[in-house]
């Protein structure tokens, strides 16, 4: 049987739990479960702190885990990353008071508080810099203001906790995180590891494009066709009146509306799309 941890709590954990259901696996229906088995599909779900699940997977005890990149590197664990989940997107930033820090460069000799020592001691020992680094639990914007820290490093998303605690952002991001299916190895998956993997590609593919259909007269086929040229190839179907065609594609979500416009305006019609529930490409 598969073991996979996932997180039993925080950001990841509903977006974890559904993109599993959307994979057609069973998720447990209350919060308080610590493990979930799944009989048909042979896989043993087990609910860890997304801050601990690198180190069961890197332990080779559990076979798989979805945690955040972040989190993984913050481990120091050499576990693999499998699949870019597509939620839970953050970045993780150095951040000051306004007005006190221009550039990354000078955080080196400052007070840095995080609750990620590990990427940050890993960020500066590649970039040549000494600095101090002050292990917090969380709340971390706070750090600078009661005077325990110069900078903080933390997880930003909307920005708005920076916001509202005086802090800028300062330089590039120290990495770019989002959720993450981990292995303890890149090849050489247990069984089950690679089926489990095309589900949630299937769920991915679904999550991004749409079906579109529309009508056109054959002549404008080729033109219409570039608009929508689908992931193999569109399909066409002729129709019953003389001199028009169906057509049908896969289509990105986030093009949809345009590409819509552009095929009205080409002359096609009754263009209509719909949601895909899942797929095998
Ligand atoms: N807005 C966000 N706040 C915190 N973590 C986020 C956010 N968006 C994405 N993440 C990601 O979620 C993971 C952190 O999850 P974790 O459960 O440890 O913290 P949390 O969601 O802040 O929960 P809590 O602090 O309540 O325990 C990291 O991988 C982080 O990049
Ligand atoms: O950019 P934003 O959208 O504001 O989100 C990022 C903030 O959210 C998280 O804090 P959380 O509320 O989890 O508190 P914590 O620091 O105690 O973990 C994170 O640690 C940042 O502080
Ligand atoms: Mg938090």
């Amino acid at each position: 049987m598969l073991r996979i941890a996932i997180p039993n709590k925080g950001t990841l954990s509903a977006p974890a739990s559904q993109m599993l259901r959307d994979a057609g696996y069973r998720q447990r229906t209350d919060p308080k479960d610590l493990v979930c088995r799944d009989e048909a599909n042979n896989v043993e779900f087990f609910y860890l702190r997304p801050r601990d699940i690198a180190t069961y997977v890197g332990s080779g005890d559990l076979d798989l885990g979805i945690t955040g990149r972040d989190l993984l590197v913050d481990s120091g664990v050499p576990a693999a990353e499998l699949l870019d989940l597509g939620f839970g997107g953050a970045t993780f930033r150095w951040a000051a008071p306004a007005g006190t820090l221009t550039s990354a460069d000078e955080i080196a000799g400052r007070r840095i508080a995080t609750a990620y020592p590990g990427v940050v001691e890993q960020h500066l020992a590649e970039h040549n810099l000494k600095a101090d680094v002050v292990r917090l639990d969380g709340a971390v914007e706070n750090a600078v203001r009661l005077g325990v820290a110069d900078v903080i490093a933390d997880v930003v998303e909307t920005g708005a906790t920076l916001r509202q605690a005086g802090l800028v952002t300062i330089g590039e991001p120290i990495l770019r995180s989002s959720a993450v299916l981990i292995g303890r190895h890149a090849t050489a998956a247990p069984n089950g590891v690679a089926q489990l993997m095309r589900r949630l590609q299937g769920v991915l593919v679904a999550r991004s494009y749409v079906m579109l259909a529309y009508d056109v007269r054959a002549d404008l086929l080729e033109q219409a066709t570039g608009l929508t040229p689908g992931i193999e190839s569109p399909t066409v179907s002729p129709l019953h009146r003389e001199g028009w065609v169906a057509v049908q594609a896969m289509v990105l979500r986030k093009e949809v509306h345009r590409i819509m416009d552009e095929l009205y305006e080409l002359g096609a019609r009754a263009i209509l799309v719909t949601d895909i529930h899942n797929c095998r490409l």
